[in-house]
């Protein structure tokens, strides 16, 4: 069974994928968080920007096979899409406590590529297109390859020096959003000069807060 929070077609936001058409699977639940304020600062990451808990979303729902929820997400991709490749990305919450090879298999096999935005806490299923990995505080990294580390910054106990010589293609640093506007903001302002200072890093705004299409 998969506990979707909810799902739906948009553009992806962040990182070196921006401005891809995009079917977003949103699964529930997290292992570094429960989702509820009361718990926010006790958690081990506590500037989360995202509502996981429930089923209650934008086609959300429970899904009993992977065959389900493959019809469901394909149904979300347009039809006259013409050359683009077929994309999802699965996120939570954190979408490896769920995702797993039969699910990936079917999207494979209908054309799709299979993206995944994780916290690197958990151990990825084979066959994942595009791997995304965004540590969180100190938790460890349970794998330390991918296709690109995007960290939220800043976090003070776990600086990019950190993460800069692990074997990933893009290196991002996304500005910690806390719920202020982001243009002259103090938080996008110390980003844009570390990544001026250290260029291994790029920036990594989350477009679709700043245009507004979801
Ligand atoms: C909500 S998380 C879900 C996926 C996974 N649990 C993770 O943390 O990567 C999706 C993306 O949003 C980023 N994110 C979460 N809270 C944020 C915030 N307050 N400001 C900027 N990015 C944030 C995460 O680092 C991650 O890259
Ligand atoms: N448009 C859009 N792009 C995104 N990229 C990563 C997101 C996420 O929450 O994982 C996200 C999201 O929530 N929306
Ligand atoms: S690990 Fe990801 S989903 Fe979980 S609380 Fe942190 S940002 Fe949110
Ligand atoms: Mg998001």
């Amino acid at each position: 069974m998969y506990h979707v929070k909810e799902a739906f077609y948009t553009l992806q936001g962040e990182g070196a994928q921006a401005g891809r058409a995009s079917v977003f699977c949103r699964f529930s639940g997290c292992n570094l968080w429960s989702g509820r304020e009361i718990d926010r600062a006790s958690a081990k990451c506590s500037f989360c920007d995202t509502d996981f808990i429930g089923t209650d979303g934008i086609n959300g729902g429970r899904f009993n096979t992977p065959h389900e929820l493959a019809d469901h997400l394909k149904a979300l991709w347009p039809v006259h899409a013409g050359r683009a490749t077929p994309y999802v990305v699965f996120t939570g919450g954190e979408p490896l406590l769920q995702l797993d090879t039969p699910l990936i298999e079917l999207l494979h096999s209908d054309g799709f590529e299979v993206a995944v935005e994780r916290n690197g806490t958990v151990i990825p299923p084979p066959g994942i297109d595009w791997l995304c990995v965004s540590p969180k505080g100190t938790n460890p990294l349970v794998v330390t390859r991918g296709d690109e580390l995007k960290l939220v910054f800043p976090q003070s106990v776990a600086p990019p020096d950190q993460f800069a010589n692990l074997d990933f293609n893009h290196f991002f640093l996304q500005p910690m959003d806390q719920g202020i506007a982001h243009k002259n903001h103090a938080t996008v302002q110390a980003t844009v000069a570390y990544c001026m200072a250290n260029p291994q890093w790029r920036l990594s705004l989350q477009t679709h807060k700043i245009a507004g299409f979801e």
